[in-house]
């Protein structure tokens, strides 16, 4: 009996794998309570997300959320599910795919693409297991959230810790904090919106709407207030818009608590009661559309700006599975991977140097 799992047989003289280890938040395995409870059990019991003391919380949670929430979170699951599964899969799926057939045009050395999920499956451990069993002893972490957040992307390290901590052979592993303010990121969100705007016209105004998360986050630290205003700043720079035409609020408030404000809710209603003929509502905080943004913006969030006297409501889809997005994912792996892969760049640069150093030689001999 052993407390750490077992490893794979170790081969000695194996050429080191690089594994890319794309972290997203999870999501249900089926638009029904049954399987929303687990879901929402492991989501809402970590210290992360909820931080009440543990006491009060579990009484809370599973004598009150876990008894109304499943039911009601279902039946918005339904509203958004695909034939092929929850959208937040469906788009994370492509973009492991996607990724890996970018990367193999670009790296000359062996690598895997694997999705693991802080919460639900496929689950961190089952894409770390994978990895590990393709060989892979250098793991690159990078979690589908442009901004940090400790709720978010420290929750997606945490389950990756967690696997380690019963590991004999731990990996080397790397990981991305932030792309916030990458100029890639910020490009692919600008052409994506301009390619939007080029075929449905401009609104007088961009709603840029980010998943909230407790005040308390920001006083006591968290840079995510921050960061969701830098990525707004430099997508509205990019864009061109003066400050009169974006505003930037905060979505998906969950409890009594005090949130990040303002509030989207507000926004819209009050949007939506200076008459505006249109607006526009894009999500940059997520890299692919799921239950926040399918249903809460662009369904919800319509309704609320109409219902007030709001004209027409457009909701930008996220980046998903977009050329642009892809190729600015792998630009930002091969920066976070340098030194670990041999990539076409490297290989010119190598080969460039060759040559310098022998042309130098060979002057240094002529000289002599
Ligand atoms: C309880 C507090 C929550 C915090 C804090 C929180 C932070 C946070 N969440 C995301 C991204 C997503 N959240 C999603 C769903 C979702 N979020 C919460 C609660 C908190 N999130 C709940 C209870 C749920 C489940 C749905 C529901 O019952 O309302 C999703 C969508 C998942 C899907 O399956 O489509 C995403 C994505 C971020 C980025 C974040 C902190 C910045
Ligand atoms: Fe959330
Ligand atoms: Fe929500």
């Amino acid at each position: 009996m052993t407390y750490y799992q077992p490893e794979p047989a170790y081969t000695h003289g194996s050429q080191p794998k690089v594994g890319i280890l794309l972290a997203n938040l999870g999501t249900p395995d089926a638009p029904t309570a049954k399987a929303l409870r687990p879901y929402l059990q492991q989501f809402l019991m970590d210290r992360r997300v909820v931080e009440i003391p543990r006491f009060i919380w579990c009484w809370i949670l599973h004598c009150i959320i876990l008894v109304i929430r499943p039911k009601k979170s279902a039946e918005k699951y339904s509203s958004v599910w695909t034939d092929q599964g929850s959208p937040l899969m469906v788009y994370a799926q492509q973009q492991k795919t996607l990724l890996q057939q970018s990367l193999a045009k670009h790296i000359n050395s062996p690598f895997a693409v694997e999705l693991g999920m802080t919460y639900g499956n496929p689950s961190m451990k089952s894409a770390i297991d994978s990895l590990k069993a393709q060989g892979c002893d250098r793991i690159l972490v990078f979690p589908l959230y442009p901004q940090y957040a400790a709720s978010s992307t420290a929750a997606a390290l945490d389950a990756v810790w967690r696997v380690l901590l019963k590991m004999r052979n731990v990996p080397a592993i790397r990981t991305i904090k932030h792309y916030h303010d990458h100029p890639l990121y910020i490009q692919a969100l600008a052409s994506h919106i301009k390619a939007y705007w080029q075929q449905h016209g401009q609104p007088e105004k961009l709603v840029m709407s980010f998943h909230g998360v407790p005040k308390f986050h920001l006083l006591k630290g968290d840079p995510y207030h921050c960061e969701c205003h830098k990525t707004g700043r430099l997508l509205a720079e990019a864009l061109g818009l003066s400050k009169d035409q974006y505003q930037i609020a905060f979505q998906s408030r969950f409890g009594r608590q005090e949130w990040l404000q303002p509030y989207l809710a507000n926004t819209l209603d009050a949007l939506g009661k200076q008459q505006l003929k249109r607006i526009d509502v894009v999500c940059p905080g997520f890299s692919s559309d799921c239950l926040e943004t399918l249903e809460e913006i662009a369904m919800e969030g319509k309704h609320l700006f109409q219902s007030v006297g709001g004209g027409e409501y457009h909701y930008i889809p996220a980046l998903n599975s977009e050329a642009v997005w892809i190729e600015a994912m792998r630009d930002i792996a091969l920066e976070h991977l340098q030194g670990w892969v041999s990539n076409e760049f490297d290989s010119a640069k190598a080969a460039a140097e060759a040559q310098a150093s022998k042309q130098h030689a060979l002057a240094m001999g002529a000289e002599k």
